[in-house]
């Protein structure tokens, strides 16, 4: 590809024309660069529409002063760059105009000109960076559309379609729920880009990912020398977010300890790093998530009642994939357009059998197991077309899956009350009250069980 290079449009202010000319100069040593002079702070200002991207600005002009000249020019447009020139060195001058938005403060001296050509030439990198995270923002924003980045017709899927509506006009808590691989991750995100906070960041902590003893440093940040190994101060992660939204997943996995200091700081809206003194204020809209039952946490005395309540916000209940019908199919064929897009494989198809496959199986790991099932099939298929050998299902043994297998109801029955005594700590009152059944029947079971092993 040839490399067309984009002309840029500088101003240079400047009333001396000694200088104006040495700028000039200097500006025009890239032929790129269309230059236009103004020798007072009125004319620049009258042909902003002419859209420079840099204006090299000096400081003392005999109408206006730098400073409103560049308040002005960011008024009218904050993206263009204003490089200020000036005779005097001065730190206070220079740190307030940097405050007001200049890009760059240049002494008059003899090396002006060195310095003014790496100016302009950061000032284009510094836009041309601005224009691509941009351009990546909206489209970010777009493949995060509700439409886009979660597939489904099926009622399960609206009714969280309608909640994810009511969740983006508000800046209030969202938790959602919902098994492993059902997409908890990819509402979290679509509704922070469907959010009036969606050009701030959307900071995402997987609290079961991060080591315990560092879990709290990693939300709230430290000072120097807090711990040994802090050798710096950190932000952590709520102030990272700030303005923006903060995803915490796998929540229920929190130490109850940290719950304590979760909720206050959730309710206080303000926090203090670990050995530190200062208060930090945040304003941060969280979405928590988890594939446990919090309810169930809370009365089994895992996780605080009060911050159970504090986080509940709008609750989100994303259905397992074998409860939404004919969804399978469609996200099926979404991921199979994708991947093939991706892998440049053309046009591939799903065969009636292959399809039926699909729909009768009871996918454990959900949207994330269709996934790899749709992208293996993508591989081995032949003619571009899956057959319904070409789908294989190499999911982990769970709940559901087990109705593949041949076995007595004896078995079944022996199966499901070992999954969850397993699932509840062998808490043999818990799981009577789960299966509805008495605990003498479990015992009894457990008996017979140890019998045949
Ligand atoms: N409705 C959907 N349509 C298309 N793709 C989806 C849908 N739901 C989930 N996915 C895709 O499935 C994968 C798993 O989604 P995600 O990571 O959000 O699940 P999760 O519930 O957060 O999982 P975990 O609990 O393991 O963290 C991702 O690749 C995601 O893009």
């Amino acid at each position: 590809m040839n490399y067309v290079p984009e002309s840029v449009r500088i101003f240079v202010v400047e009333d001396d024309p000694l200088y104006m000319k040495l700028v000039r100069y200097i500006a025009e040593l890239n032929p790129d660069h269309i230059v236009h002079s103004f020798e007072n702070g009125k004319s620049c200002l009258e042909n902003l529409h002419e859209n420079p991207k840099i204006v090299i600005l000096d400081y003392s002009l005999p109408d206006m002063t730098g400073k409103d000249i560049l308040m002005e020019i960011k008024k009218y447009n904050p993206d263009i760059q204003v490089i200020v020139v000036s005779s005097q060195e001065s730190i206070n001058t220079a740190v307030s105009l940097l405050k007001h938005g200049a890009y760059d403060y240049i002494t008059k001296d003899n090396e002006t000109k060195d310095r003014l050509l790496n100016a302009i030439n950061n000032a284009k990198r510094f836009d041309s960076l601005t224009s691509e995270i941009n351009a990546l923002k909206e489209e970010l924003n777009q493949k995060y559309e509700f439409d886009n980045s979660i597939i489904g017709e099926s009622p399960a899927i609206q009714r969280v379609f309608k909640m994810m509506q009511k969740a983006v006009k508000t800046n209030i808590t969202v938790s959602i729920t919902g098994e492993t691989g059902t997409g908890k991750e990819v509402v979290a995100k679509a509704i922070h880009h469907n959010s009036d906070k969606k050009s701030k960041p959307f900071v995402a902590v997987n609290i079961a990912a991060i080591p315990e003893n560092l879990i709290e440093s990693e939300l709230f940040g430290h000072e120097k020398g807090a711990f040994t190994g802090a050798i710096a101060r950190r932000k952590g992660k709520f102030e990272e977010a700030n303005q923006g939204t903060l995803f915490l997943d796998e929540i229920g996995e929190m130490d109850i300890n940290l719950q304590a200091k979760l909720l206050r700081v959730l309710q206080e809206r303000e926090l203090t790093r670990i050995g530190g003194n200062e208060v930090v204020k945040f304003d941060v809209r969280v979405i928590v998530a988890t594939h446990r039952n919090l309810a169930e946490e809370v009365k089994a005395g895992n996780f605080r009642e009060d911050l159970y309540y504090r986080l509940l916000g709008i609750p989100i209940e994303l259905p397992p994939l074998r409860d939404r019908g004919q969804d399978v199919i469609l996200i099926a064929k979404h991921l199979l357009g994708n991947f093939a897009k991706e892998n440049k494989l053309g046009n591939i198809k799903l065969s009636k059998e292959a399809q039926n496959k699909l729909i009768s199986y009871p996918f454990p790991g959900n949207v994330r197991e269709l996934k790899s099932v749709i992208e293996l099939a993508a591989v081995m298929c032949e003619d571009k077309l899956i057959e319904v050998e070409d789908i294989t299902f190499n999911s982990l043994q769970k709940e559901g899956q087990f109705l593949f297998e041949e076995m007595t109801l004896r078995d079944y029955t022996f199966k499901i009350i070992r999954h969850f005594l397993d699932k509840y700590d062998n808490n043999v009152l818990l799981v009577a009250k789960k299966l509805d059944i008495g605990k003498s029947s479990i015992y009894r079971y457990l008996k017979e069980m140890e019998g045949e092993e």
